[in-house]
């Protein structure tokens, strides 16, 4: 992978730029796909099982080299960060089998000779009201509490950039609800930037994120959640009004289906509250319809 740094990547906390990565004997996942993570974004990352949120958040930290393209954190590129930049990074991983006969304690004590940060305050505050047995092994732990736990240990030292792979899968209603608190005072206090994998939509829905949709191994949309429920729409009409509808907008459909009877409709994202022909229907999407219809 090149080193050569880009010539604007200082405003971004993550950036990757036109990156492929398919794995040996196994699935092309990337495909050319360029993305950035901008100072205190929090950005929920959404696609369907197996469509590369992994993959692409492993890249984004270095742990997987793609075969072309530049992945950057911090200005540096990802592979060859100094131990101070990874020290600005929190990390839930999907899941992780690692120090599974250590206690939350020892664990946690582990963690915190590496970091010059440690929010001590918060590691036992999160404890006690997570409700976290400190003194067993990780492994008796249910895994909604080996979840917490790794949340926990991925907010202690303070990190500037938050990168959890569906961290909430485990957690009960209750869980999820605590989570999202902390991670948007997190967000409020320190101005943290945050990416998350999530399956949980309704999640979404209680904090303005905004929404990276992961399809075809590149991300198909990312735009603020309310601007995605007001401004992507399906619009149906005949193929040439339509045509010329979104030539007069500018906008490109993000998916096209014919109808019956030289109809069609398309998926756009509409640069504003635009004026439609009568003749053109235009709906509105749900999360749930835009997750189906963008993944
Ligand atoms: N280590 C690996 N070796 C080979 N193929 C892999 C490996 N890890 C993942 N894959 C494949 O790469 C593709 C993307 O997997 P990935 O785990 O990134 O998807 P995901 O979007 O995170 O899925 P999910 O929502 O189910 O967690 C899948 O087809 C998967 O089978």
């Amino acid at each position: 992978m090149s080193t050569q740094h880009f010539p604007h990547s200082t405003t971004a906390m993550a950036r990757l730029d036109s990156v492929s990565l398919a794995y040996p004997k196994g699935p092309q996942v990337l495909r050319d796909l360029t993305w950035q993570l901008l100072p205190g974004q929090v950005v929920g990352l959404l696609g369907r099982n197996g469509s590369g949120k992994t993959t692409l958040l492993e890249a984004l930290l270095g742990l997987r080299d793609p075969q072309a393209g530049r992945i950057e954190l911090f200005g540096c590129p990802a592979a060859q960060l100094s131990d101070e930049a990874r020290a600005r990074i929190g990390y839930v991983p999907q899941s992780s089998d690692l120090f599974e006969t250590f206690t939350p304690t020892q664990l946690l004590a582990y963690f915190r000779s590496f970091y010059p940060r440690w929010n001590e305050s918060k590691v036992e505050g999160l404890m006690s009201r997570w409700d976290i047995p400190r003194d067993q092994p990780i492994r008796k732990l249910s895994g909604g509490q080996q979840q917490r736990l790794s949340i926990i240990r991925a907010l202690a030292h303070e990190p500037d950039l938050l990168v959890l792979d569906e961290p909430v899968s485990s957690l009960d209603p209750v869980g999820r609800r605590d989570f999202l608190r902390e991670l948007v005072d997190q967000v409020l206090d320190r101005g943290t930037t945050v990416v998350f994998s999530t399956h949980i939509l309704s999640d979404l829905e209680r904090v303005a994120f905004n929404l990276a949709f992961m399809s075809g191994g590149q991300i198909a949309l990312q735009a603020p959640l309310d601007e995605l429920l007001e401004q992507v729409q399906h619009l149906t009409g005949t193929s040439s009004e339509l045509s010329s509808l979104m030539q007069r907008l500018g906008v490109t459909p993000l998916k096209r289906t014919p109808l019956e009877g030289g109809q069609e409709r398309v998926l756009v994202k509409l640069p504003q509250p635009s004026a439609l022909p009568d003749r053109v229907q235009a709906s509105a999407l749900n999360l749930e319809d835009l997750f189906e219809a963008l993944t």
